[in-house]
């Protein structure tokens, strides 16, 4: 479903993400975890178009989309749920619904309108109220809701349970496995709750300083001792040879606990 092959990328002269190689399979979670600054986000919005990509490119379903403006990877069935503003928070619930359905028929909008209503009966009743009033939760819902009424495939989201309680945010992980399952959506996840995330996850990523630093079996990922550590930020055993960065492969992590 997206593939990016050696990505150079940053923010104008400004280079963070370095030969960054990533695959998300369709209908699958795949997620990618890593110390703060490590270029997480960065690599969200590199896949929609959103940041300078010096060298490399990105596939998605098939296409070379490395040049294509962020509306046309929407059009193509991307959608980006940033961590922050990511619903139009003058708007009510129901015209945050109708804007992200505005180039359905009144029947299709209807039925897109039930199924993500049916995903999030949590924004049932607040259809009438101001997307800026909603809690960070509701706010979640309703932007994840938003993806189904568009009909999105792939799902970039971008830490969705930042800064919600571990309940709230079990909830939000429950409805991004349903969003899998149920609904067939790829799922590209960056996430600050790493051991969560990768729980649910078919495949993990963890970067480092904007390097792919490890690939593969996520519950392999989370057991291992050396990613506890890296992940809190005690780095020093990573290996950098000039440019470099050791890349640990699934099999070498048994050898690491
Ligand atoms: N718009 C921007 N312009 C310039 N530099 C930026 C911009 N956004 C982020 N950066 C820098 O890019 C680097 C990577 O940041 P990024 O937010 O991608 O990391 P992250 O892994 O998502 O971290 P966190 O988990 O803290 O959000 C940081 O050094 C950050 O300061």
């Amino acid at each position: 479903m997206l593939k990016t092959e050696k990505v150079n990328a940053g923010y104008g002269k400004l280079q963070i993400l370095f030969d960054v190689s990533i695959e998300a399979e369709k209908g699958k979670i795949t997620t990618i975890v890593g110390p703060n600054g490590s270029g997480k986000s960065t690599f969200l919005k590199t896949v929609f178009g959103l940041t300078t990509v010096y060298s490399g490119r990105i596939l998605f379903k098939g296409t070379d989309v490395t040049k294509l403006p962020p509306f046309k990877r929407t059009r193509m069935g991307m959608a980006y749920l940033p961590q922050t503003n990511n619903v139009f928070a003058n708007l009510t619930v129901m015209e945050n619904l109708r804007m992200a359905g505005y180039i359905l028929s009144e029947e299709e909008f209807k039925d897109r309108l039930e199924l993500a209503l049916s995903v999030f009966p949590e924004i049932k009743n607040l259809l009438k109220r101001k997307a800026g009033n909603l809690s960070g939760g509701q706010r979640q819902f309703l932007a994840m809701a938003t993806a189904l009424i568009r009909n999105s495939e792939l799902l970039l989201l971008d830490e969705p349970t930042a800064q919600l309680a571990p309940k709230l945010a079990d909830v939000i992980f429950g409805k991004i496995v349903e969003m899998r399952d149920d609904h067939g959506l790829t799922v590209l996840l960056v996430e600050q709750n790493a051991k969560k995330a990768l729980e649910i996850s078919d495949k993990g990523y963890m970067l480092v300083s904007g390097r792919v630093f490890y690939e593969g079996d996520p519950v392999r990922l989370i057991t291992d001792d050396k990613f506890q550590r890296h992940f809190l930020g005690i780095i020093e055993d990573v290996e950098i040879v000039g440019e470099k960065t050791e890349k640990l492969e699934a099999g070498d992590v048994d050898g690491c606990s």
